[in-house]
C-alpha cells in the first residue's frame, strides 16, 4: 500500500475503476480460455473414446449374438432329424450368411469356421443316414452310420462348449471396454467440475478483491465524509477526516475538514459577543430555554439573574469609550471566574448581562450574586487599570411549571430595577405579588 503524505499527488478515482476493470477483464479472459481449453480437451477425450471404443463394443456385442445364433443353428441342423433336407439346407445357408461378421478376431474366426464345417459335416452325414432308413440298409451299415452320428454328436458338443466359452469371453471383453469408456467419461466430467469449481472460486476472489478495494477506497471515505457533514450540521463533536487515497476524495476530505473550521467560526460569530467574549443575547435565550426545559422535566430549581453596571455612562464620559469597553471586558472576566459549575453569562445589550444558575434556589442564587457584586467592586478598586465600578443585580427563580424564560427575565429585570432604585450596588430578589384569597378576607 502506497504511503501518501498530505501534499503527495494522488491518483484519481477513475484509476481505481480502471484497475478493477482490468483485473475483471483479465480474469474473465483467463477463465474463458481455461474453460474453452478444458471443454475442447474433454470433447476430444469423449470423441476418442466414442470413436475407438464404441465400434469395438458393438463388434463384440454383434459377435456374441452371432455365436449364439450359430449355436442355435448348429443344434437345429444336428438334431433336426424330422426336418426335410431342403429346410436343413436353408438353415445352413443362413449360418453361412453370418460368417463374415466374425472377421475381427482370428481365433474367433477359426473356431466359428470349424464349428460351421462341423455343422455341414453333420448335415452331410445325416443325409445318408436318413435316406438309409428308407432304403432299408443292412444292420451293419446301419450300425456304422449310428456310430458315426454319435461321434459327430460328441464333436458338436465339444464345439458348442468352445463356442460358449468364446461367447463369454467376448461378452466380458465388451463389458471391460464399456467400463473403460464410462471411466473416461466420468474422468472428463470430474475435470470439468474441477475447472468450474476453480473458476467460481477465482471469480469469488476477484469479486472480493474488487469489493474490498471499492469499500476501502471509495465507500468508506464517502460514508465518513457524509457522517462528518451530518456531525457538522448537528454541531456535535467533530473528528477530522482521515487521509484519502484518491484525489477527488482527498478534496472532499479537505473541504469537509475546513468546513468544520468555518462552521466553528460562524458559530462563534453567531453566538458570541465580540467585545466581552461571553455568549450573545440570542444564544443565551436558546441555552436558557434548554436549561429551563430540563428544570421543568426534572422538577429541579433554576435561578436567573440580571446584572447592570451602575452609572456606566459616567465611565464612558469620564474615561472614554475604549475604557468603557475594557471595563466591560474585565467585569465579564471576573464574573465568569465566579460562576458556579453549569452556569453561564450572556450579554443582553449595552452594559446589561444575564446569568443562569441551574440547580439554584433563591437563597443560593442571591448569595452567589452578592459575591459577584462584591468581587467586582473590590477587583475594580484594586485593578489599577479600570475605574472603580459597582453593579446591581436582580434575581428570580423558577416557581411554576409554566414559567418561561421571557417571564423570568422580565421578573429578574424588575428586581434589578428595584436594586437601581434602592441605591445601586446591591442584589434584589423578585417578590411575586401576593394575592389575597376570598376566604382570608
Ligand atoms: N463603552 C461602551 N459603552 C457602551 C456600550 N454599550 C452601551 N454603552 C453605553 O452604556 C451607557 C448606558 O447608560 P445608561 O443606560 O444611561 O445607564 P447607566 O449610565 O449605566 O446608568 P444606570 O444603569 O441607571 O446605573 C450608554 O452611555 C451607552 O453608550 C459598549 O459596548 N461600550
Amino acid at each position: 500500500m502506497q504511503n501518501l503524505t498530505p501534499g503527495a499527488k494522488r491518483p484519481h478515482i477513475r484509476r481505481l475503476l480502471q484497475k478493477l476493470t482490468i483485473v475483471l477483464v483479465i480474469f474473465v479472459i483467463c477463465a474463458l480460455a481455461i474453460v474453452t481449453a478444458v471443454h475442447r480437451y474433454s470433447i476430444r477425450l469423449i470423441d476418442t473414446s466414442q470413436k475407438e471404443l464404441l465400434p469395438a463394443i458393438h463388434d463384440h456385442q454383434r459377435a456374441a449374438l452371432n455365436l449364439e445364433r450359430l449355436e442355435r443353428m448348429g443344434d437345429l441342423v444336428a438334431y433336426g432329424g424330422s426336418l426335410t433336407l431342403i429346410r436343413k439346407n436353408a438353415l445352413a445357408a443362413q449360418v453361412l450368411a453370418f460368417q463374415p461378421s466374425f472377421g475381427f478376431n482370428q481365433n474367433t474366426q477359426k473356431t466359428v469356421r470349424a464349428a460351421f464345417e462341423l455343422i455341414r459335416e453333420i448335415r452331410r452325414t445325416r443325409q445318408p443316414l436318413l435316406s438309409s432308413r428308407a432304403e432299408r440298409l443292412s444292420s451293419i451299415e446301419h450300425e456304422n452310420l449310428i456310430q458315426l452320428e454319435q461321434t459327430l454328436q460328441t464333436r458338436w458338443d465339444k464345439y458348442k462348449q468352445e463356442l460358449f466359452e468364446l461367447q463369454n469371453k467376448i461378452i466380458s471383453d465388451a463389458t471391460a471396454l464399456q467400463t473403460k469408456n464410462m471411466t473416461l467419461i466420468t474422468a472428463t466430467n470430474n475435470q470439468m467440475l474441477m475447472v468450474a469449481a476453480c473458476s467460481i472460486s477465482m471469480l469469488l476472489l476477484v469479486v472480493f478483491i474488487i469489493g474490498y478495494n471499492l469499500y476501502k477506497h471509495l465507500i468508506t471515505p464517502v460514508t465518513e465524509a457524509s457522517q462528518a457533514l451530518t456531525v457538522l450540521e448537528q454541531q456535535t463533536e467533530y473528528t477530522p477526516l482521515k487521509e484519502a487515497r484518491y484525489q477527488e476524495l482527498h478534496n472532499i476530505r479537505n473541504t469537509v475538514n475546513s468546513l468544520n473550521g468555518t462552521m466553528k467560526k460562524l458559530h462563534e460569530m453567531a453566538t458570541r459577543d465580540a467585545l466581552t467574549g461571553c455568549i450573545n443575547r440570542g444564544y443565551f435565550m436558546e441555552r436558557a430555554q434548554q436549561i429551563l426545559t430540563v428544570a421543568h422535566r426534572t422538577k429541579s430549581p433554576m435561578a436567573i439573574v440580571m446584572l447592570d453596571v451602575d452609572h456606566f455612562k459616567r465611565v464612558n464620559d469620564q474615561y472614554g469609550h475604549a475604557m468603557g469597553d475594557d471595563t466591560l471586558k474585565f467585569a465579564v472576566k471576573w464574573i465568569s471566574s465566579l460562576l458556579p459549575n453549569g452556569s453561564f453569562i450572556g450579554r443582553m445589550g449595552g452594559e446589561e448581562f444575564a446569568m443562569i444558575f441551574p440547580g439554584y434556589g433563591l437563597e443560593d442564587a442571591v448569595e452567589v450574586s452578592d459575591k459577584i457584586r462584591s468581587e467586582i467592586e473590590q477587583n475594580s478598586i484594586n485593578s489599577g487599570t479600570i475605574p472603580a465600578i459597582t453593579v446591581s443585580l436582580g434575581v428570580d427563580i423558577v416557581r411554576h411549571a409554566t414559567d418561561e424564560v421571557d417571564k423570568l427575565l422580565s421578573q429578574a429585570d424588575k428586581a434589578l430595577y428595584q436594586a437601581k432604585a434602592g441605591g445601586r450596588n446591591q442584589v434584589v430578589s423578585y417578590q411575586p405579588p401576593v394575592f389575597i384569597s376570598d376566604e382570608s378576607q
